[in-house]
């Protein structure tokens, strides 16, 4: 099939965008920081037989990179609310899909790629809570550094901080591109 002309366009200049931005945190250190991600989870979880539930669409990798880590039984499902929906700017949640697990005397790890103002993860501990969950648990890859944070809500697992500047890759979007790229990314000063 042929690829339009216009979608070839478009990939060449987030190829071309991508070039002139600054890896800010490599693959190799993201999966170090998954491993000891996991290491802490398994120490706090292990036994408590928890529902994992993976903050679409940016927890997928997360969850991906830590799931296979975790050494102890567990349930896994995920939910979608969402807020930037392809912008660097927040706005609204939106919730798009609810668990489909029972959470009532449950304890509960959410997984997400980024903590930013906690908008999300604050909303959505606010559900689980409502839905029964006897604790509810925050991992994230990264936690962007600012005081602009929802008073109260920080994650109990944190792979890597970053600066207060919009990133991408690691399940992280840019204009819903990048998600798959290994490490994360930022774009030029500006831009
Ligand atoms: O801490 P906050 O300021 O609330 O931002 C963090 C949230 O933003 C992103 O989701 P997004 O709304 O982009 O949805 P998506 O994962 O479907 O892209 C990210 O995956 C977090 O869930
Ligand atoms: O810096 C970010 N990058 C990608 N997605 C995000 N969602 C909240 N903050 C960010």
């Amino acid at each position: 099939m042929q690829v339009s002309d216009n979608l070839r366009q478009q990939s060449d200049q987030l190829d071309a965008l991508l070039a002139r931005c600054e890896c800010l945190v490599t693959a190799e250190a993201m999966q170090t920081a998954y491993a000891r991600l996991a290491g802490e989870i398994n120490q706090r979880l292990a036994g408590h037989l928890p529902v994992v539930l993976a903050v679409m669409n940016g927890g997928l990798i997360s969850a991906g990179q830590l799931l296979p880590r975790l050494a102890f039984p567990l349930e896994l499902s995920y939910l979608h609310a969402t807020r930037y929906r392809g912008a660097t700017t927040g706005g609204a949640l939106k919730w798009l899909a609810q668990p489909d697990i029972e959470l009532a005397g449950r304890e509960v790890l959410l997984v997400d790629d980024i903590l930013d103002e906690g908008t999300t993860l604050a909303a959505v501990r606010e559900w689980c809570i409502d839905a029964g969950a006897a604790r509810v648990w925050i991992a994230v890859a990264t936690d962007k550094q600012h005081d602009r944070k929802v008073p109260g809500l920080t994650a109990d697992f944190c792979g890597v901080s970053v600066p207060d500047r919009y990133i991408f890759g690691e399940g992280m979007d840019y204009h819903g591109y990048f998600r798959n790229l290994p490490g994360i990314h930022v774009l030029p000063e500006g831009e």
